[in-house]
């Protein structure tokens, strides 16, 4: 059956009536008559760039056009913000029309070409105007076929990739209906490059699957020819296995022909409950009606009729070369589906687990849901939320759904305990049915069917085990599970995660995210480790419904006073890194913003990486701190206050509250040190306030303060890690003045030689007090640390099982560090860091070390120093 022509019928664009009338407002093009003729070449919102650019191609860099739009919006509250101060007219227009930007020079426009609200050029880079008509659906469509790049309020960016096309596939999509409705909402034709491209890579798409079968996996296919091609392949032929005849076990009905209808519901949604109230199926699912355009294409309702007559070939391939195997088949074009018919497994006992009837999921937890269950079957992948917006529940309904044995990895202790809370929370799940499996607790399920949570450095771990922990990993490894499900998979590195995802007998697995971005290149490994990206949900939209809180997001730029600047400037190492983060001003910025918002009865975090920096902002403001060295009880105690008590209204936090960490009451962050450019950690420091309590109040808006001190190394990594959040739609203003700042009464560091003897200190502080809170930790907190990591619920992040990694010194470019590159995450090398500490015994030797403020160059500057401060001390 086609599914087309529903949606082709539905998308007149010859009848439609145009564009809104803010397309005139971002005009990417000159336009002329609305007939058919080359398309436009200018862009530029100024005028003598227009000129200019309309001889050339059309070629929009949508990066520059962020910018301009952060800069450019006003914040009346806080401080004026200068226009253009960064983007003068030149730079805004030689953005827009850059070197990396869409050509689409030379493509015919389409006489109702207004009426259509994409560009697409060759390489498959596809512009929406997201204020045109029918934009709505289009952004359904295209979040179905293409990556995301970056969705501003006015013009979303998408790219076509073979991946995005077969994650289309994997949720129904055909090559035909993906040309088709794009063709239809492209205001110029489709370039042949493009469609034949498209053809290309979703030509094989679908024809191999792979499929667990009574612990063993099988490569099947309807088509012989295909399988003989993996069996005559130099990885894959030798993974076979061969087994005697009798040996080979049926397939208890799993995997057989094509995909069949739906005909159940997801846990949690409106149909589901109907069914269990007796009113039977056949009424629409929320959203069903709102996909009538597009959703008959991309939905998840109109799947092949079953075929019965494809016979299914296959033959077994060794559980132990399952990377190999996964890997291969994706490198020679040939991707492994892996899908789950569940309801017909009859190996696997079932578990008795469902939502609780209060539970409701919200709309976008059910779309990205029905992506994975869509056909029937459990499809493997990843899911993308945004922080606070729920992923857990998403989690817990994909395992009410299948209702098997199921495998939860995260993060950290703490996630492992919230996890099992969260589980008992919303669904019926009982205690003996659940069980954890950390450093504290190796306990296994009781009954033949149940949910086992851990952390991935639990499972990856190589050593020796304790006795108790290796009879968990027996239990675990003997097992067939119905679902693993990997939380935060954009975390983990990659050798611990491939452990973990290979180590099991799984049939469905779902990755959970925020941030689909890694520091290191292995993204795209996710990709056959767990499966296509099923689902990524528009933070603003979310936002817009009340889901997460709205944010306003702002820079403020602090400038270095004369004396802190003087020494940055001299200063080569990380010495630098306390210079910018203890400027004066900054610390003065710091206190406005506190005492400005918390006087509006805002709750605030303020975020310091540098556990120097945290203690000594914490200390002079008068605020509570928690970094990796704070003990359990005391750490619990500020949390449960700043919750409760309208007495404490700020806390300080290191990197170990980035994540794990749920305080709904929080509205206002602020950053006044992060860790060098890292677009994964601004997002999740963000994620802190998406969760506000009072999200939904009339009006009400979360602030998010990035303080930088100007003409600092800051000011790059600032704008590096805001990338993620551009792209998802934030507007960052930039602050250069926060009005009544003099007049704060017990304004700190007001003198000169109060400035100056902060800088003494932060020059006497010893090389450690130069690292992040993790490095800083190990120095001062660390033994601390591990003893306060015992059992769940304890120390906020990194703990002995917490799969995050104690962090340790590595070589790499700074650029590399901060999430450049598109990087986010970098393993440790640790012939890299025993080459770092030969080198630092080797300069301590020869007297050019800065550790420890030994270097002669240090105590040269102290003298100055002091002098400086003696004569201003005479001179007050
Ligand atoms: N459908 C829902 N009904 C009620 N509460 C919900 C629902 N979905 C999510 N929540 C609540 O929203 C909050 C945030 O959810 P959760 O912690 O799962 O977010 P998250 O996406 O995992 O965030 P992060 O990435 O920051 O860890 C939790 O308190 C959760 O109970």
């Amino acid at each position: 059956m086609s599914r087309s022509p529903s949606l082709a019928s539905s998308l007149d664009f010859a009848q439609s009536s145009g564009g809104s009338g803010s397309e005139e407002e971002y005009t990417p093009v000159r336009r002329k008559a609305p007939t058919a003729r080359k398309a436009p070449a200018a862009t530029a919102g100024k005028k003598g760039k227009k000129e200019k650019a309309a001889a050339g191609p059309l070629k929009i860099n949508l990066s520059a056009l962020r910018r301009a739009q952060a800069v450019t919006s006003a914040h009346p509250a806080e401080g004026p913000i200068e226009d253009d101060e960064e983007f003068g007219e030149g730079e805004f227009a030689d953005g827009l029309i850059g070197a990396r930007g869409v050509d689409l020079s030379g493509l015919e426009l389409k006489a109702d070409h207004a009426a259509r609200p994409l560009w697409v050029d060759e390489h498959g880079n596809i512009i929406l105007e997201a204020f045109a008509a029918f934009a709505q659906q289009a952004q359904e469509f295209l979040i179905a076929i293409a990556e995301p790049v970056s969705r501003p309020s006015l013009i979303h960016e998408y790219k076509i990739s073979k991946p995005s096309l077969h994650a289309a596939m994997s949720v129904g999509l055909e090559t035909k209906d993906i040309i088709e409705v794009l063709s239809r909402l492209s205001k110029t034709p489709l370039p042949q490059r493009l469609i034949s491209r498209i053809e290309d890579w979703t030509s094989s798409y679908g024809k191999i699957r792979l499929v667990l079968k009574h612990n063993r996996y099988h490569l099947e296919s309807t088509v012989p020819d295909f399988l003989r091609t993996l069996l005559n392949d130099e990885v894959i032929g030798p993974c076979r296995i061969v087994r005697a005849e009798g040996e080979e076990t049926g397939d208890g009905g799993l995997m057989r022909g094509n995909v069949p209808r739906r005909d159940f519901a997801i846990e949690g949604t409106d149909e589901a409950r109907r069914r269990k109230e007796g009113e039977g199926p056949g009424v629409p699912q929320r959203g069903r009606e709102r996909d009538d355009v597009i959703g008959a294409v991309i939905g998840i309702e109109e799947n092949d009729e079953i075929d019965e007559d494809d016979a299914v070939h296959s033959f077994e391939v060794s559980a132990e070369k399952m990377e190999d195997v996964r890997r291969r088949c994706k490198d020679i074009d040939l991707p492994a589906l892996e899908e789950y018919d569940f309801r017909n497994d009859t190996q696997n006992p079932n578990l008795d687990i469902q939502l609780k009837p209060m539970t409701v999921i919200r709309p976008y937890q059910e779309t990205s849901l029905a992506k994975m269950f869509g056909n029937g079957r459990a499809r493997s992948g990843i899911i993308v939320l945004p922080c606070g917006a729920g992923k857990t529940l998403v989690g817990i309904t994909a395992a009410c759904t299948i209702k098997k044995s199921a495998l939860v990895l995260c993060t950290s202790a703490v996630s492992v305990a919230q996890w099992k809370q969260q589980f008992l929370h919303f669904s019926n799940i009982s205690e003996r049915q659940i069980c954890t499996f950390t450093q504290g607790d190796k306990e296994v399920f009781s009954g033949p069917a149940g949910v086992v949570i851990s952390t991935y450095s639990m499972i990856a771990h190589t050593g020796k085990r304790a006795h108790d922990a290796e009879k968990v990993m027996q239990f675990l490894r003997s097992r067939e599970w119905g679902f693993l499900l990997l939380d935060e998979v954009h975390v983990v590195p990659a050798e611990m995660f491939r452990k973990c995802v290979n180590g099991f007998k799984v049939h469905a697995k779902l990755g959970l995210t925020a941030t689909l971005v890694r520091e290191d290149d292995k993204i795209s490994d996710l990709g056959y480790l767990i499966g296509p990206k099923l689902y990524e949900a528009n933070w603003m939209d979310l936002a817009k419904n009340g889901h997460i809180a709205t944010v306003q997001c702002a820079e403020v730029w602090c400038p270095m006073t004369p004396e802190f600047y003087a020494e940055y400037l001299r200063t080569k190492s990380r010495k630098r890194i306390l210079l910018h983060a203890l400027n004066p001003n900054k610390f003065q910025a710091c206190q406005y913003l506190i005492h400005y918002h918390e006087s509006r009865g805002d709750k605030i975090i303020v975020f310091s990486d540098n556990v120097f920096a945290l203690e000594a902002y914490a200390k002079k403001l008068g605020k509570s701190y928690i970094h990796g060295g704070t003990p359990e009880g005391e750490r619990l105690r500020i949390l449960s206050r700043f919750q409760h008590d309208p007495q404490l209204n700020t806390i300080f936090l290191s990197k170990v509250g980035d994540t794990s960490i749920d305080l709904p009451e929080a509205t206002c962050l602020i950053q006044i040190s992060s860790h060098f450019g890292s677009r994964r950690q601004e997002a999740q420091r963000l994620g802190r306030i998406l969760r506000a309590k009072r999200r939904n109040d009339d009006g009400f808006n979360a602030f998010f303060y990035s303080l930088v001190s100007k003409d600092t190394q800051e000011m790059w990594y600032s704008s590096k890690r805001q990338g993620f959040l551009i792209d998802q739609g934030y507007a960052f203003k930039v602050i250069t003045e926060l009005h009544g700042l003099d007049q704060l009464p017990d304004l700190v560091f007001p003198t000169k030689a109060q400035q100056i003897s902060l800088l003494e200190e932060v020059l006497n502080a010893s090389g450690e007090m130069e690292e992040t809170a993790d490095h800083y930790s190990k120095f001062t907190g660390g033994k601390h640390q591990h003893k306060a990591s015992k059992g769940p619920g304890r120390g906020l992040g990194a703990t002995a099982d917490s799969g995050v990694q104690p962090a340790q010194r590595f070589n790499a470019r700074l650029e590399e560090l901060s999430g450049g590159h598109n990087l986010s995450y970098r393993e440790q090398n640790k012939s890299v860091n025993r080459e770092m500490l030969r080198e630092d015994r080797a300069n301590k030797k020869n007297g050019t070390s800065g550790q420890g403020g030994s270097h002669a160059v240090f105590k040269k500057r102290r003298v100055e120093v002091s002098a400086a401060k003696k004569r201003a001390a005479e001179g007050s």
